[in-house]
């Protein structure tokens, strides 16, 4: 991979502090395992918004595959569905939805509302033509990031012949994606009226912001610094969790994602309060270095890690996971 795609890839924003917590978030947090408790074979598989899906794990919208592999965000999408899960394409995908939804399923769509309604309302709609089945409403932006890689390596756009293929408009130009600083809960209300499609809002680390999700009648939210990205030193995401948790009390759906790299990762997410969790840069490194199958493999490993440490802590099902076989070490 290209350098300089590989730091866009990798980096956060800033010192990228909490682009480090989010992993090192992992260390501090201890499994209290139970024992004889006769599990037997683990179950893993779990429902969201009508689907089932084969694991706990989904593939967080990243952008731009096609600067990882050359098939791109369809190799990817390929891959999750082989693992039986969820690829939430990012709006930023370098492929169109209607080809990576050829290539497999089930899709979730990643959405920036746009200042331009109309135009978010004709995104919305070629996502759910193509057969995308919720909308993730990525609310951690109101202005991009800085990430401090790609200033020292001059990178600010894709190279010539790449473009954000679903960022184009009835004229065929593919628009620059705007972060609207002004987008507030009353666009997500004028969202509902545009679409039935489940919609979560990604990028909730308070629990007022969670307990506001849930009034604005929201379907789920994302527990998300995006990847440590945005805001350094932004709480990580993991430390989050309990409080937003707490504060959905189970009205809704509530994922992770941010430094999940291993099973342990996983449980410990699911036990303090999440449903599942996503996988953001290991995904991209799969991608890059084998494709559909890499995805597959990595979505796979990291599945049956899963199932393994669940074994090992006396959990059968997801729905096993509860706070208290979670410890902080000191
Ligand atoms: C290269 C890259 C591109 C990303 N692009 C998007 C995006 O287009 N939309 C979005 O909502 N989040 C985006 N994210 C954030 C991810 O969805 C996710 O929150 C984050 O990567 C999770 O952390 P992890 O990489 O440690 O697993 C991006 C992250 C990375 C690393
Ligand atoms: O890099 C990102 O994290 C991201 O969200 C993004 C959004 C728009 C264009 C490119 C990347």
């Amino acid at each position: 991979m290209d350098p300089v795609h590989a730091d866009f890839f990798a980096g956060g924003a800033g010192e990228e502090r909490t682009l480090r917590a989010n992993v090192t978030a992992y260390d501090r947090l201890r499994i209290v395992p139970r024992v004889l408790r006769a599990t037997g074979d683990r179950d893993l598989r779990i429902t969201l918004f009508g689907t089932g899906l084969a694991t706990p794990v989904l593939v967080a919208p990243t952008a731009f595959h096609l600067l990882a592999h050359p098939s791109g965000e369809a190799a990817t999408a390929e891959g999750a569905a082989a693992a039986g899960t969820v690829m939430v394409v990012s709006m930023a995908a370098t492929q169109p939805v209607e080809r990576i939804a050829e290539a497999g399923g089930p899709l979730w769509f990643q959405l920036y509302p746009q200042p331009d309604l109309a135009f978010t309302e004709h995104v919305v709609r070629r996502a759910e033509k193509a057969g995308c089945r919720a909308l993730v409403v990525t609310v951690d932006s109101p202005v991009f990031g800085r990430r401090e890689r790609d200033t020292r390596n001059g990178f600010t756009d894709l190279p010539a012949g790449l473009a954000c293929e679903n960022m184009r408009d009835a004229t065929g130009r593919a628009r620059d994606i705007v972060m609207d600083p002004g987008l507030g809960w009353d666009r997500l209300g004028w969202l509902r009226t545009v679409t039935g499609l489940p919609i979560l809002v990604k990028g909730i680390l308070h629990p007022a912001d969670a307990r506001l999700a849930v009034e604005h009648g929201m379907d789920g939210l994302i527990v998300s610094n995006h990847g440590g990205r945005q805001l350094d030193g932004a709480i990580a995401s993991v430390d989050a969790l309990p409080a937003v948790a707490e504060a959905v009390g189970g009205r809704i759906p509530v994922l992770v994602d941010g430094g999940i790299r291993r099973g342990t990762d996983v449980l410990v997410a699911l036990a303090l309060g999440a449903t599942a969790v996503l996988v953001g840069r290991p995904v991209i490194t799969a991608l890059g270095g084998g494709g559909a199958a890499g995805v597959r493999d990595h979505l796979r490993t990291l599945t049956a890690d899963l199932d393994h440490v669940m074994a090992l802590a006396g959990a059968r099902r997801p729905a096993d996971l509860t706070p208290d076989l979670v410890a902080v070490a000191r």
